[in-house]
This record gives structure tokens, sequence and C-alpha cells, in this order.
């Protein structure tokens, strides 16, 4: 299939980052935007390297500082409104270090610290206390979900004039990792390989439109703050069937390492959004396509993971509107040229703990990024739900592809009398994977969606019914090409399908100009 190289006007915005730690420190500065939000998560109003010359002494010291924390008392629990519909890999949250594990760290540990200090600007460990104070004079702190590994919080400004600020900066979401030196079979807390891919993927897919906005990364250690812990608790009491990691000072040691990362805010997941309209469907599935296929061809992107918890949404416009204007769809006398965009919604994807990426360091030769997903290769999970059948049939899915993709390799080699280079199959650029979760959304999205009368916005004009009928069909057509076809006669990747989806009318050219131009912006 002919590549129109529909992306390749995009600019190549990337931040170079390297991995080996000659050249973490060659990685570009950070804004002054960005700098100063950093900056306001750790106490501002002085300068921040004074505080991180500070920090710098706070490394791990050998006294282990005894304390007995009582936990808070569980609130009566009210029933959640709706259960989370889409599931975290199976990976259990298990007891982390022990206290007496992180007083013991030698040099070397605080060696291994060294890469991942390296590529965030950090000259030294933080104190999570310290961070704890300062965000707490400011915002107001809210958890809004959890995942496998992290908790997510979001911070409101507390001062009516820092609201706008941090509105026009986006919001703030801060992600925090608690991860260990060492990798542990049995279990569960992240370890320092995983945060540090984790790290350089957010520093490269940074710059990419339809992914979310990095502002800063803090690696911390100690006793979680008090104004988290409360958000904590909330979180428990008002969602107890999302909530399940328990309380940080019941897991985790005073000495507990995590990583911590500023993002904006970039809605909710669109497990959220039900019932859904053909616009909202539409403009979901074609832009975050068209963004996997963009950041495939700037750094070899795959995102592996892209659940229905994993793509976000909010309105586009201050107004708040979750999709097409009432008076755009009563008033429609004929198709609008351009139909992204309709809904409103502006989508980002998130959450690259299994993404694949070729790190850009601007010589097209840049380091490969991947989880090796050792825990994917013996499979216990058994799916009850249609919606688990799907998402888990799509790791199935990728998981076959890449052995089909290192059996071929081998076998290539072969047949060529040439020496097999024995790569990690999930180290090799196998962008069908992103199709697998293409076809994955659009399926998780037509199920949630209302059939007959209920499928076209009340209010409609015949030109809009119309329309919607036709977005309905082709939406349709497109989620039995991805899901239904072999693989092997799949397009290579999301940057293919489009070129597909332009040939067979399922995609409109002047929608692809529409997400250039904002893309653009
Ligand atoms: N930038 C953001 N803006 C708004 N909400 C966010 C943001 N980042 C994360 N979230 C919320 O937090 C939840 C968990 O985040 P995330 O998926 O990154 O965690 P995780 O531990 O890596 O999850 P998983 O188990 O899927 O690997 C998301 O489903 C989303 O609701």
């Amino acid at each position: 299939m002919a590549d129109l190289g529909v992306f390749s006007e995009l600019k190549n915005q990337q931040r170079p980052v390297r991995r080996n730690d000659k050249t973490y420190s060659k990685k570009k500065g950070q804004t002054a935007g960005r700098r100063a939000m950093h900056f306001d998560l750790f106490g501002g109003g002085t300068n921040e390297n004074d505080f991180v010359d500070k920090m710098e002494k706070l490394t791990f010291s050998d006294d282990v500082r005894e304390m007995t924390v009582e936990p808070s008392p569980e609130p009566i629990l009210p029933l959640e409104e709706r259960p989370v519909e889409h599931h975290h890999r199976p990976r259990r949250r298990q007891k982390a270090a022990t206290s007496t594990k992180m007083a013991n760290l030698t040099w070397l540990q605080l060696q291994q610290l060294d890469p991942l200090l390296s590529l965030v600007g950090q000259k030294g460990v933080k104190d999570f206390q310290e961070f704890g104070r300062s965000i707490g004079k400011k915002y107001l702190c809210t958890k809004l979900g959890e995942g496998s590994y992290a908790d997510v919080f979001k911070f409101e400004a507390k001062e009516l004039a820092d609201v706008q600020e941090l509105e026009e900066q986006g919001g703030l979401i801060v992600k925090i990792i608690p991860f260990k030196l060492t990798k542990e079979v049995k279990s569960d807390i992240t370890d320092l390989d995983s945060v540090l891919r984790e790290v350089m993927l957010m520093q490269t897919v940074d710059a990419l439109h339809g992914f979310v906005r990095c502002r800063g990364i803090h690696i911390v250690s100690g006793t979680y703050p008090d104004v988290l812990l409360e958000a904590f608790d909330t979180f428990k009491a008002v969602r107890p069937v999302s909530a399940h990691h328990t309380n940080p000072l019941k897991d985790f040691s005073p000495h507990q390492l995590y990583a911590i990362m500023e993002m904006n805010d970039v809605g909710r997941p669109i497990y959220h959004l039900q019932p859904l309209s053909a616009f909202q469907v539409y403009d979901i599935f074609w832009n975050t396509a068209m963004s996997l296929a963009h950041a495939e061809k700037q750094i070899e992107f795959e995102h592996r993971d892209m659940h229905n918890g994993n793509i976000c949404w909010k309105p586009l416009t201050k107004d708040g509107r979750l999709d097409a204007a009432q008076s755009v769809i009563e008033e429609m006398k004929e198709r609008p040229e351009v139909v992204l965009g309709m809904s409103n919604l502006q989508i980002t994807v998130i959450d690259y703990t299994l993404s694949r990426a070729r790190i850009n360091d601007g010589t097209g030769g840049g380091a490969i990024i991947f989880d090796p997903m050792l825990f994917w290769e013996t499979e216990a999970y058994n799916a009850k739900t249609e919606a688990e059948k799907r998402q888990w049939g799509t790791y199935r899915r990728v998981r076959e592809w890449a052995r089909i993709t290192e059996f071929e390799a081998e076998e290539k080699a072969r047949l060529g009398g040439l020496k097999y280079e024995a790569t990690n199959k999930y180290e090799r650029f196998q962008p069908k994977s992103n199709l697998f979760w293409l076809g994955y959304l659009l399926a998780d999205m037509l199920a949630r969606t209302p059939a007959g009368r209920g499928a076209i916005l009340p209010g409609s004009s015949r030109p809009a019914k119309d329309l919607q009928i036709q977005l309905w069909a082709k939406l349709i057509e497109v989620s039995a090409y991805l899901n239904q076809m072999t693989p092997t006669l799949l397009p290579e990747g999301a940057d293919a399908f489009i070129a597909v989806a332009m040939e067979r009318g399922w995609l409109a050219p002047a929608d692809l100009a529409a997400y250039k131009a904002r893309a653009e912006e």
C-alpha cells in the first residue's frame, strides 16, 4: 500500500533523549513554562536549583527510621456509581521493599539510580514530605484513579488568582509510581527499568499531537504525604469498586522511592462516555488512529495497551460542549465538508507503560524502548465479560503477531543461510499492534452505542440524520475490517491504514487536513 506520507509534513519536535549516561546531560533544558510548574510543586519562592542542591544531601542513609503509623479508619462506603469497564493487567500490588531494604542501599544501588536522576535533571533524590508540604499550601488534591502501578491525582489551585493560570496551562495531573531498584519475580511494584522506560517514553511522546504533555518528573523518597493520603482515603470511600490499592502507609516503607510525573489534564477515560453518538465515535476513533499514525512515523511508536482507560477526552472549547452542537444538527442542510471535530472532543492517548518507541536522538538510530512483557508469556487470566474478552483478546493478538514475526525472521535467516540474530520479539517494530488496538477501540465503542433511533441525536435535520447513519455504517465497516481480517492481510500499521481509509472513503481528505491543521497549531 502506498504510503501517502500524510504526516511527513508535521514538524518533528522531539526532544532528543539518550540512554547512555554520557549523553543524558545533552538533553535539552526545560522551557521556562515547564520549569515554573516544576518549581511550584516543590515550594516556589526560591531558586529551584537551591532546592535541588538541598535535596542532594537527601540521599539514602543507613539509619532506619522506626515509624509506627496508625492507618486512618475506613469510612462507610457509599455505592460507587458505575464499575470500571476495563481491566488492568494482572499485576497484584504486593508489599514493597521493607524499610530495612531501603536503608541498606549500597553505593552500587545509588549508582543504579543515577541514569534516572540524570534523565529527569535531578542531582539527588527529593523528599516526598517536602513535596507534600509545598503542594498542600497551593493545591487541593483529588485522587482521580489508579492503574496496576500508579495512583493518579488532580491538583487544583486554592487561590483564585492561580486558578486561571493553571487552566491556561492545561490543568495539572500527577501520577505517582512507587518503584524499587531491583526486579523481583513475585513483586508487582514497578522496578527501576520500567520507570526509566516510562520516563523516556513520556519525554519522547511529549511533543506529539494526541499524546499527554509531560511537565516535569521528580524522583522522591519518603513517607506518603498527608495531603495525598487524604485524597487516597476519599477515593476509597467514594469509589470502592475502582479503589484496589491499599493505604500507602501500610504498603510502603518510609524510604520508599517514587517517580512523580506531572502532566496536563487530558480529561476522563472514554469508558465514562456513554451512550456515544456517531460524531463522538468518529472523532475518538479517527483522532486516535491519526495520532498513532503520526507517532509511528516519528518514533516507531506502538502503544500496546490502548484499552478504554488509556484514551481520554475533554471538551475542546471552554463552553464544555461534548457533542455536536444542537443548532448545527437542527439546521444542517447538507453534509459538511469537515466532520472531524464536530463532537468538540479533544482526544489524548495516555499510559505508555507497555509502549515501544525509538528514542529520537536526531540520527534516526536512537535506542529502542520496549517492555519485554515477560508476565504475558504465560496466560492465566480468564476473561468473563465481553469487554474483558475484547481487551484480553487484543493482548493475545499482539502476542501472536509478535511470535509470527519472530518465527518469520528465524525462517528468513535459515533459508538465506544467515546467522539468526536473536532479538526480543517485542523489540521489533510491529505497528500492526496499533491496528489491533484500534480494532479493539472501535469494537468497544460500538458495543456501548445505542441501536436504532437512539443512535441518532434528537432534533437532527434530515441531512444530519443521513450523515449519522452514514457515519455509523462506515464505522461498522471499519470495525469488521480491523477485527475480522486476518492479520497478514491488514496494512502494516496505523499510517498505512490511514491511506487505506482514504482510498475506501472511510476518512475524508478534509478530515485529515483538519487533523493536520490542529496538530500544527
Ligand atoms: N494526564 C491525565 N489526565 C487525566 N487523567 C489521567 C491522566 N493520566 C492518568 N489519568 C487517570 O488515571 C488513570 C490511571 O493512569 P494510568 O493508566 O497512566 O496508570 P497505570 O498504573 O499505568 O495504569 P495501567 O494499569 O493501565 O497500566 C487513567 O485511567 C486516567 O483515569
